[in-house]
């Protein structure tokens, strides 16, 4: 397979094959190419974006303005973690669609303790275990996906634990594009020796320099393990300019060092007026570095809005200040199951909300005097937690006072910091001193080596290493024959073999639906009455997994998921007919024979009457192109209103829009246009046609009238319905 077709489904089997000859066509990070300011898309002038894709779903909006797709010049991430890389992929495709161009695969749990690499395609625990069959797959992938949409994808994993410089071979090596590198992660965070952390961090940096690899450092996760998140804002300043230095000291040039910022706070406090000053303090300190924006998981909760309203307001934050790229943690990392529709849903409140905020600058400053001071307070703190450092002797000693993470605002120390002791925690004591005449024939190696001199490259004395004779790599295919893709891939293939479907979020088929209920119950009560329901329903393994309270007594919301039992025959599915359509000059033809005149209106309370316009109006394709006329009575017109106007006209048709449907109020109305209508003698000389985003043709039909067009309907759907209907009447 050399090219995606997009009304396919990406084969992963072929994916698969011939892995062990695949080689990536290109190493290092690739940025989005920025247009010029003032780029016309359609009739709208842009300051902030990049190249358009090939192919893309563009917002949901878009269709109002010819489907314009503009992409930020901002990358964008998204974040996977499901587990099974041959679903991430597809979920990789959908994201790219949207308009990712940063893929981060989250690796299984805890890989950072995995002393080596490991092979094959396991499955994993909310996330992958990298592994080189699974990277390659993964890379071989999103080549054939960044040619279908038309922009390069960078693939992101992590450089971390007691293996990260092997890792860090393995990602240059198969053409990774970024990763997440920081030695104070290590230690922190997974306890790894503080000395082994940095001299692996170095060995690792190296190797990424050389592959031109993106790095993310880890600063936010301070901001995740702190009770009080603002509290780490010195902390955090002292932490990225830690792994900066230390990667800029081992090689690694500034533009490939993405500083991982995440906002200290969330609503209820005042967000913006403490995120702002920290956002601009760290921009100061840092310029000449890249900015990693990531919304705040700190106080991430289950609840879907709120966390999009926190992504929104993150990705506004960019935009007042500035980031090279936007992460998208998925809106359900509150609930740690981040699916394909959260995944999409957070590259879409990125992609709209850079794109809602485009040449912002142009109108609002940030008033540098006002918000000079908090800036340089918290500048200073951060020096003066740095100086701090220094003077306990350094960092290795700062650490083992636990002078990291304490959540007091610094100088102010709570004493509950995370300490790690120089000589111990894990793999301590495993850094063996170089001899004094070491010499080792590999590249990008750090430190001293004692070279012969005369050499073009290290590994001329063995001819040639993995990095520049990649024919070296051993390529092992799979180890576990109980865990592996091709099992999983089995039951897929079983499945489409009996072309049957179940719901899925993460996993093809893996059966799971989200219901949402709302119950006039206090909140214990309202979770166990939607559990009932599902259990009534039939459903598997029912979990409430959000909820929100509307008021104590009067009533309480709730988000289920559960599995369905059964399997979809596709075969057994109704699709909805297609509205048909007549050639456009059959019905220019016969209007210009045959004048038709219609009556038109939105019918009952309802004031809604954009969707009608566009079915009447010529400029928007509407049936008046083909040369039919039209009376239109406006809003909230009463249904014998209407029938009176059409027997005034004689008119061939009724164009009833009727949007509200609250208390089936479209449905009364169809059936009293038909009474009215055969009441006054004129059903049988008039079509009624209604038309609404909740209507279809099964349910017009079905109460009275001739047809009904829902959402998406175009004039030249009604004007070949009524040519058609009045061509059968004449009978020709
Ligand atoms: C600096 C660093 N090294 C390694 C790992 C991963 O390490 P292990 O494979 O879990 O042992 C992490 C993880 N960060 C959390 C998720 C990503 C976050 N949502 C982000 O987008 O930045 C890390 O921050």
């Amino acid at each position: 397979m050399d090219k995606l077709d997009p009304k396919v489904p990406i084969d992963v089997e072929e994916i698969l094959k011939d892995l062990d000859k695949y080689r990536p066509r290109r190493r290092g990070w690739t940025w989005r190419k920025k247009l010029p300011e003032g780029t016309k898309v359609d009739r709208y002038e842009y300051y902030q974006i990049s190249e358009p894709l090939k192919n893309s779903i563009p917002l949901p909006a878009a269709h109002y303005f010819n489907n314009i797709d503009p992409q930020p010049d901002v990358v964008i991430t998204s974040e996977i973690a499901s587990g099974r890389f041959e679903d991430d992929i597809r979920r990789m495709r959908m994201a790219a669609w949207h308009g990712a161009d940063h893929i981060m695969v989250i690796r299984t749990l805890g890989q950072s303790h995995f002393d080596g690499l490991i092979e094959g395609t396991p499955e994993g625990v909310g996330g992958i275990p990298i592994t080189r069959k699974q990277v390659r797959a993964t890379r071989k992938a999103l080549d054939l996906i960044e040619d279908e949409v038309g922009r390069p994808i960078n693939f992101h994993s992590y450089v971390s634990g007691v293996a990260g410089p092997e890792i860090a071979v393995l990602f240059a090596e198969e053409g990774v594009n970024g990763a997440h590198q920081d030695p104070q992660y290590n230690i922190l965070y997974r306890g790894v020796n503080p000395v082994r952390s940095f001299v692996d961090a170095a060995v690792a940096k190296k190797i990424m320099a050389w592959a031109n690899m993106l790095q993310i450092d880890g600063a936010h996760n301070a901001n995740a393990s702190a009770k009080l998140a603002w509290t780490v804002m010195p902390e955090l300043l002292v932490q990225h300019g830690i792994n900066c230095m230390f990667s800029v000291k081992v090689g690694m040039p500034k533009e490939n060092i993405a500083l991982s910022t995440v906002p200290p706070v969330i609503a209820p406090l005042p967000e913006m007026r403490i995120d702002l000053p920290y956002a601009v303090a760290l921009r100061e300190l840092f310029k000449g570095f890249k900015f990693r924006a990531q919304m705040n998981t700190r106080y991430i909760e289950s609840d879907l809005f709120d966390a999009t309203r926190v992504h929104v307001l993150n990705a506004v934050l960019s935009r007042l200040t500035s980031a090279d790229l936007q992460s998208t943690i998925t809106p359900d990392e509150g609930r740690n199951v981040p699916w394909h529709i959260n995944s999409i849903r957070g590259v879409e409140t990125a992609k709209h909300t850079l794109l809602a905020m485009d040449g912002i600058k142009k109108y609002v400053k940030i008033d540098q005097e006002a918000i000079r001071e908090k800036v340089r307070e918290l500048k200073m703190r951060a020096i003066l937690m740095l100086e701090e450092i220094l003077e306990m002797g350094g960092y290795f000693e700062a650490l083992e006072a636990g002078m990291f993470v304490d959540n007091g605002y610094y100088p102010e120390r709570l004493g509950d910091g995370i300490a790690r002791k120089k000589d111990g925690e894990i793999a301590a004591g495993t850094v063996v001193p170089r001899e004094p005449d070491y010499m080792a024939p590999v590249c990008e190696h750090f430190g001293y080596n004692n070279l012969p001199d005369g050499l073009e490259k290290p590994c001329d004395l063995i001819g040639g290493c993995t990095f520049h004779k990649p024919e070296k790599i051993q390529f092992i295919d799979e180890l576990d024959e109980t865990d592996n893709v091709n099992l999983r891939l089995q039951r897929i293939k079983d499945m489409k073999a009996r072309n049957v479907i179940k719901p899925e979020v993460e996993w093809y088929s893996d059966g799971w639906i989200q219901i949402d209920m709302t119950f006039a119950l206090p909140e214990e009560y309202a979770e166990a009455a939607a559990l009932a329901v599902c259990e009534k329903l039939g459903l598997e393994d029912p979990t409430v997994i959000a909820k929100t309270v509307l008021h104590p007594a009067e009533g309480t919301y709730v988000e289920v998921k559960a599995k369905v039992p059964f399997e979809i025959k596709i075969d057994e599915l109704k699709l909805p007919k297609k509205p048909e359509t007549l050639p456009e000059e059959e019905i220019f033809e016969y209007v210009a024979k045959r004048p038709i005149k219609v009556v038109a209106a939105t019918v009952g309370e309802d004031e809604h009457s954009v969707g009608l316009r566009e079915i009447l109006d010529i400029k928007h394709g509407g049936i008046e192109k083909y040369g039919i006329k039209y009376v239109y009575l406006g809003t909230s017109v009463p249904p014998e209103k209407l029938i009176d106007a059409a027997i005034e006209t004689g008119a061939d048709a009724i164009l009833a829009s009727m949007i509200i449907t609250h208390n089936d109020v479209h449905i009364k109305n169809m059936r009293r246009l038909n009474e009215l209508a055969i009441e006054k003698g004129i059903r049988d000389k008039v079509l009624i046609i209604v038309g609404g985003t909740q209507i279809n043709n099964d349910m017009a039909v079905e109460n009275g009238v001739d047809a009904g067009f829902g959402r998406g309907t175009k004039g030249i759907h009604v004007a070949s319905f009524i040519v058609k209907k009045l061509k059968e009447k004449e009978g020709n």
